[in-house]
């Protein structure tokens, strides 16, 4: 069969690569999806059984080589250690870093109009060093940000006001971390402002904030880890981008404000992420700013851990 796209997932040994597999077949995509892992014997064991369901697709799913992965069309990275109960995601960046380098290096070359597409965690952090160390331009290098977050925060609005979740507008920003916060300012429900909403009158909106950026704790509390989620919401990007799609999600881009990777709403398509003007509240610009320093702190602690490593 000819594919009209291919999309490597690295990590597709584990539970998220195999989410977003799964989750693109689901989708009825017209793509090859190659899965690498750390070992071919893994990659190879969830690519058979994910072709057991993709007889129903138009995707196919097979284990690929690095050299196949460099020349896709999309390069997803979930590769990696995940966070042990109660483990923030920032505690993952020095051994993340380590495996994020090494797998840059494994699929050179890698095509120049590729786009990578980074899950692993801390995902802003990394993000940005996966730009720097593939040497892509900054639009094509994306994270998936707090696109995931956003779907809870959606999630649980539907709940409360019985509006369907596509019918709400509203993201958290800032880092799929600890420090991420609500865009209340710029969040809307039929054209209107969303806290002008009849229903969120007495509304704790800390509350909710707190509760959404605590969601995942409270799953990999219970069950080690999340990946259903994540999968769908990465395969909806997979999908924006090969369809040119055009749409305005909450992923992490390059933000040249802050001259870091973010997780703000871009313009997503088959060039990548192309930044839009956020007209936050001063209050929220204050907790955007705090993020960036939340990210170009990891980052300042990755270098000096590169330099240690290298003089090792
Ligand atoms: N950004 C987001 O919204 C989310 C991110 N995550 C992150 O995704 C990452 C993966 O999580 P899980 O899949 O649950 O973990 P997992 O342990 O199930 O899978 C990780 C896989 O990475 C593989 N791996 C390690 N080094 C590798 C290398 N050099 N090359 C290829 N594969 C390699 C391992 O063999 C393993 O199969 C974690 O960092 C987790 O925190 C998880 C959920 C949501
Ligand atoms: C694990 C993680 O990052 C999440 O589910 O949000």
């Amino acid at each position: 069969m000819n594919f009209t796209h291919r999309v490597s997932i690295i990590g597709g040994g584990g539970n998220v690569g195999a989410a977003v597999a799964f989750a693109l077949v689901v989708m009825q995509l017209p793509v090859e999806i190659l899965l690498l892992g750390a070992s071919e014997k893994s990659a190879r064991a969830q690519a058979l059984d994910i072709r057991d369901a993709a007889h129903f697709s138009t995707a196919h799913c097979r284990a690929g080589t690095s050299e196949e992965v460099g020349c896709s069309d999309i390069i997803v990275i979930t590769a990696g250690a995940r966070q042990r109960p109660g483990e923030p995601r920032s505690n993952l960046i020095d051994r993340n870093y380590v495996i994020l380098d090494s797998i840059i290096k494994k699929i050179q070359p890698i095509k120049p109009t590729a786009i990578i597409l980074m899950v692993t965690n801390p995902v802003d952090v990394l993000t940005s060093l996966a730009q720097k160390l593939s040497g892509l331009p900054k639009s094509q290098v994306i994270g998936s940000g707090t696109f995931l977050d956003s779907g809870r925060l959606r999630n649980y609005l539907s709940r409360k006001l019985n509006v369907n979740s596509n019918s709400i507008h509203a993201s958290m920003l800032g880092e799929h971390g600890d420090t991420q916060f609500v865009g209340w300012s710029v969040a809307s429900i039929a054209g209107s402002p969303l806290l002008k909403h009849p229903l969120m009158a007495n509304v704790d909106l800390a509350e909710i904030e707190n509760a959404i950026a605590h969601q995942a704790y409270e799953i990999i509390e219970a069950k080690g880890s999340t990946y259903f989620g994540v999968g769908y919401h990465v395969a909806a990007l997979i999908k924006c981008i090969l369809t040119d799609g055009h749409k305005i999600y909450p992923v992490c881009n390059y933000n040249a404000k802050y001259d870091t990777y973010l997780s703000v709403p871009a313009i997503l398509g088959s060039d990548g992420a192309t930044p839009i003007n956020l007209n936050l509240s001063d209050e929220e610009e204050v907790k955007l700013e705090r993020c960036a320093e939340s990210v170009n702190h990891s980052l300042g602690q990755v270098n000096e851990f590169a330099v240690h490593v290298n003089e090792e």
